[in-house]
């Protein structure tokens, strides 16, 4: 958790790290932009109601069309400052944009006194609240605020003297007064700032550790997913493993018994592989296993299932396949084996690699994977027997 106390300047409000700063003030930037137009809307709208009292006040003379004239610039002006921050106000860019309604307002408020010196205890009242809406309606940087409350207070109190002549007493009192509010105002939103700032940190620091914890699942998953995969796969060709088939195998098998199926299975084994690993090597083997291991998983179709069994030996299972229509993907793959031109260091043609398949289909009676995996085993067997390189249908009189 972020040290609090030090991450906010004790009199500014601010962020202390200039960086951290201007994040916030760019996350709050909507929000300021919607909230002082409509301050800035309403402030204009009651500066100008008072036009009203103008009218009681000095009647309908000079003064009062002076007066009338001010409003009417102080009031349009910041209605266009409001349209102007509502469609540029950064609040971490332009500042200034927002600092200038409140000098605005604040010259308008101070040049009431000569035209109106008569009413200086309304206007006194007028510029506390002016004072305290600067502070806490309309947003704004407390060290912004509090330079055009001071611009404001001063102003006002050396017109009171200059124009409404106000005794040294009167302004005393009214100083005093004038300090009272931008006392008060100053502490309100300070406190405001700070706490707003407290509360973003915490959120950004809650928000990051969400990011961190959302990064490290999907990385687990990731791991987790290359467990299973390692798991499941056989590290040489990329086949399923043996333990992998055996279950996925079982539940395929299971599937095609409940709808009555047609479920065939053949083994597959390479001839004469000892001989090729004792003539070319055993990485030479190796590349002849993958190439095999590649030919057959693209000769099959998607929903086939084809394991390396052990060895130089690969089992395929193929469901929704009778005997009938196994035998053709099974001479398929026999022929796309016996096709394939494996390279031997150096760039010299190998010498063809031959295969032997054992192809059986599950008898409707037949509910166990392992006899089904036997009796292909044993046409395996027997097309070894007859001289190898070829594909041998175990029919129901074999079994
Ligand atoms: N290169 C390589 N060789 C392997 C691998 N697994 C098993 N072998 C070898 O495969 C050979 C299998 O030999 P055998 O079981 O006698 O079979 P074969 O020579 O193919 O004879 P037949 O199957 O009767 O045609 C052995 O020499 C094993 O060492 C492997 O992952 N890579």
């Amino acid at each position: 958790m972020a040290k609090m106390p030090h991450l906010v300047h004790w009199l500014t409000g601010q962020f202390r790290e200039t960086e951290r700063e201007a994040w916030y003030r760019r996350a709050i930037k909507p929000r300021v932009r919607c909230e002082s137009r409509l301050a800035w809307m309403l402030a204009a709208l009651i500066f100008g109601m008072f036009s009203i009292s103008d009218y009681f006040y000095v009647g309908q003379s000079r003064e009062l069309y002076l007066l009338l004239a001010m409003r009417v610039v102080v009031v349009g002006s910041c209605l266009f400052l409001a349209w102007a921050i509502g469609r540029w106000g950064s609040y971490s860019q332009r500042l200034w944009l927002h600092a200038l309604p409140l000098w605005v307002m604040a010259t308008g408020i101070i040049l009431i006194v000569p035209l109106r010196p008569d009413s200086l205890s309304t206007q006194m009242m007028a510029v506390i609240v002016a004072t305290m809406a600067f502070y806490l309606l309309i947003p704004n940087l407390l060290t912004v605020v509090a330079m055009a409350s001071l611009y404001l207070g001063i102003g006002f109190l050396c017109a009171s003297a200059i124009f409404a002549d106000s005794s040294s007493v009167d302004v005393l009192r009214m100083a005093l007064l004038l300090i009272m509010a931008n006392a008060v105002g100053f502490c309100t939103l300070l406190r405001v700032e700070r706490l707003q700032r407290k509360q973003f940190a915490i959120l950004s620091e809650e928000r990051d550790q969400n990011r961190q914890l959302l990064r490290e699942m999907a990385h687990r998953q990731s791991l987790e997913g290359q467990l299973r995969r390692l798991a499941e796969r056989d590290a040489l060709t990329g086949l399923a493993n043996r333990r992998h088939f055996m279950k996925r195998a079982q539940s395929m098998f299971e599937s095609a018994r409940e709808v009555q199926a047609p479920f065939s299975l053949f083994m597959l084994d390479v001839d004469h592989f000892k001989t090729i690993n004792d003539t070319w090597g055993h990485s030479h083997g190796d590349r002849v296993l993958m190439e095999i291991a590649r030919v057959c998983a693209e000769s099959l179709r998607s929903h086939d299932l084809i394991a390396r069994f052990g060895g130089e030996e690969f089992v395929v299972a193929l469901p929704d396949t009778s005997l009938s229509d196994a035998l053709p993907v099974a001479q398929r793959l026999h022929r796309a084996v016996a096709d394939l031109a494996l390279p031997f260091e150096g760039g010299e043609r190998g010498a063809a690699v031959t295969v032997t398949i054992g192809i059986v289909e599950a008898r409707p009676d037949e509910d166990n994977l392992e006899v089904l995996i036997h009796r292909a085993d044993k046409a395996l067997y027997v097309g070894k027997r007859d001289g190898r390189d070829q594909v041998v249908a175990c029919r129901e009189s074999q079994a």
